[in-house]
């Protein structure tokens, strides 16, 4: 039997979310689902979707591994979109602070914040990184994680950005999780170029930027488009460089105030943009026109006490939205796809059908990656959860708690909560 061979069968509900096949997916509320469903899988990738007595009679489960899933439901596995996972230190001390009344740009402009992450990671050593990024992925993929985008910017200097972004490829070498790279190395303004952001942007373009080309270090690049760290103007002028030197672009954008951010998403064609808690109607509607996702983060918001992103306008609008986690050790410390899930249906109003295309074939998009992931589609990699449950209507019923029974990655089984 060759490894990833597998079927699975008598799935109560297999969730496809194969409506929209290689793109990103504007009518977020049709799952496409069969009752009774399976799927085969050979040497990783899909190779049929049907009712189970169909698929069973064209194919033998003697050559295959197989997964009884009688009262469950299958998805396809989770795409957390947006996280910073690889950083040393914690910011626990901060966050009490912002339990006190502190606002997260105030710690920020104090000193703390996003730089107080930069030291302990500059401190923290390759092997060390690696071996807590281990823990946080394994983690991930106990709550049906397969695939997760990962940035660095916790260096905001050519050594550490680096060190970030091997660790990341060395991760990926032992770990199921399948890791999208992306450069932040504009994520804050280091302490000895406050007031010279130009200079700063110019040094990493012309410093930074370009070993993490050359040695395809990170499949994107991204900045932190924000008042008081990096404006409109720096922030195109850093992503239009990554595009002409052959990367995909994403930007933090219109996190804290209405800067413009999606607007600029939408002019450089950028593959998402992410947060929007403060996009403008124009913004939005740029977006939609230009095919950029748009990548909402609940928990930050949740975590920040701001107002959640208008994820019901945007869908509404035409904008094609992606859920994700933020996990990162300040705004939003946190990998549990359950709590995003839980926000979304609560407090964003958005419909179970919505966040579960948010988190797969959404997810897939705002990486670049719907072609291969976020769909059980003839041709895609066999990438597929298994709840514990009979339907996906239990994933904000049970909240704040993970129901994914099983994770397989490639066609094969790499988690099982009953082991
Ligand atoms: N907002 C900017 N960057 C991160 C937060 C990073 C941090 O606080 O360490 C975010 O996506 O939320």
């Amino acid at each position: 039997m060759k490894k990833g061979n597998l079927i699975i069968k008598n799935a109560n509900e297999l969730v496809t979310c194969s409506g929209f096949k290689a793109k990103a997916g504007v009518e977020m509320s049709d799952l496409h689902l069969i009752f009774n469903g399976a799927v085969v899988i050979e040497e990783g990738i899909i190779k049929a979707v049907g009712a189970t007595e169909e698929i069973l009679n064209n194919y033998d489960e003697n050559d295959y591994e197989v997964i009884d899933a009688s009262g469950k439901a299958v998805l396809p596995g989770f795409v957390d979109s947006h996280t910073h996972f690889v950083f040393g230190g914690n910011r626990a001390e901060e966050f009490s602070w912002r339990l006190r009344g502190d606002s997260y740009m105030e710690i920020m402009q104090r000193g703390g914040g996003i730089v107080n992450s930069v030291r302990a990671t500059a401190e923290a050593s390759k092997e060390e990184l690696f071996k807590i990024g281990l823990k946080r992925l394994n983690s991930m993929l106990s709550f049906g994680v397969t695939t997760v985008e990962g940035k660095s910017g916790y260096g905001l200097d050519y050594d550490t950005e680096i060190k970030q972004l091997e660790v990341m490829n060395e991760l990926e070498k032992v770990h199921p999780i399948e890791i999208a790279k992306t450069f932040l190395g504009a994520h804050a303004v280091p302490k000895e170029y406050k007031g010279r952001e130009d200079e700063f942007i110019d040094f990493i373009i012309e410093k930074v930027l370009p070993t993490v080309v050359e040695r395809d270090l990170a499949e994107f690049c991204d900045i932190f488009c924000e008042k008081n760290v990096f404006t409109v103007e720096q922030s195109r002028r850093l992503l239009n460089k990554a595009k002409e030197l052959g990367m995909k672009t994403k930007i933090h954008a219109d996190e804290i105030v209405q800067l413009g951010g999606a607007e600029l998403a939408a002019e450089i064609g950028a593959v998402s943009a992410d947060h929007l808690l403060q996009a403008s109607d124009k913004g939005i509607a740029d977006m939609a026109k230009a095919k950029v996702v748009a990548t909402l983060l609940p928990c930050t918001a949740f975590s920040l006490k701001e107002e959640f992103a208008r994820g019901r306008y945007m869908i509404d609008k035409g904008c094609a939205v992606a859920l994700a986690t933020d996990f990162n050790p300040g705004s939003c410390f946190t990998e549990s796809i359950p709590l995003v899930i839980a926000l979304a249906a609560l407090h964003m109003n958005m419909s179970i059908e919505e966040i579960i295309t948010a988190l797969t074939i959404n997810g897939a998009a705002a990486i670049d990656r719907a072609d291969k992931i976020g769909s059980i589609d003839i041709g895609k990699q066999g990438d597929i959860i298994i709840l514990e449950n009979p339907s996906y209507k239990f994933l904000p019923y049970h909240i704040g708690v993970s129901i994914v029974e099983k994770v397989i990655k490639k066609g094969q089984l790499v988690f099982d909560k009953e082991k």
